[in-house]
């Protein structure tokens, strides 16, 4: 049931551009590829606290942090039964069953405690990040918070977590 507030975000923004590859059930994958993904969010709440759910101020420079953290990078789902990744001088090197052997400078990679880098997968990444984030910097917790990752014009999904 949804509560009588809440607050959405979505600003220009609220982007990153990186490139990933899906890995199937099978261990096959994607091409490597990107996304100029954007992300949208919204909290909810039962009540307001001195007029406002939370503040816009505080919430989008959250939001911002966490894409610019994504911004620019291979995105690695360091979780994945199919994936081999070990570290090679400044390297990692990332392999998947079909043989392929990236080998990318580490800077340029960002690995991600998931499963698979589904529009799906990162938006509960995003919307863990950001509550952290708001818990340890304001000590608040939305009942409901909901992040949406577009990964191109009209396709995007959508991760709603419940306190
Ligand atoms: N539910 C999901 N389905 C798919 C995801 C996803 O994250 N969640 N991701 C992919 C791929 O990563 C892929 O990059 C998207 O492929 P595609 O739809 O072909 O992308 P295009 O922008 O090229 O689509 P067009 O409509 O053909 O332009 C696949 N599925």
């Amino acid at each position: 049931m949804s509560l009588p507030f809440s607050i959405k975000v979505y600003k220009q923004y609220f982007n990153f551009a990186s490139s990933h590859f899906m890995i199937f059930e099978n261990g096959t994958r994607e091409p490597l590829h990107g996304h100029n993904y954007r992300v949208q969010v919204r909290g909810e709440a039962p009540s307001l606290e001195g007029d406002m759910v939370f503040d816009f101020l505080d919430i989008k420079p959250i939001v911002r942090e966490v894409c610019d953290s994504l911004d620019h990078k291979l995105l690695i789902p360091k979780d994945n039964k199919h994936l081999k990744i070990y570290t090679d001088r400044k390297n990692y090197v990332i392999e998947t069953p079909d043989e392929s052997h990236f080998s990318i400078p580490q800077s340029d990679v960002l690995l991600l405690p998931i499963l698979n880098t589904s529009a799906e997968r990162i938006a509960v990444y995003i919307c863990d990040e950001i509550r952290k984030k708001v818990t340890q910097k304001f000590g608040f917790a939305f009942n409901s918070f909901e992040v949406e990752v577009e990964e191109t014009p009209g396709q995007s999904a959508v991760y709603l977590h419940r306190e």
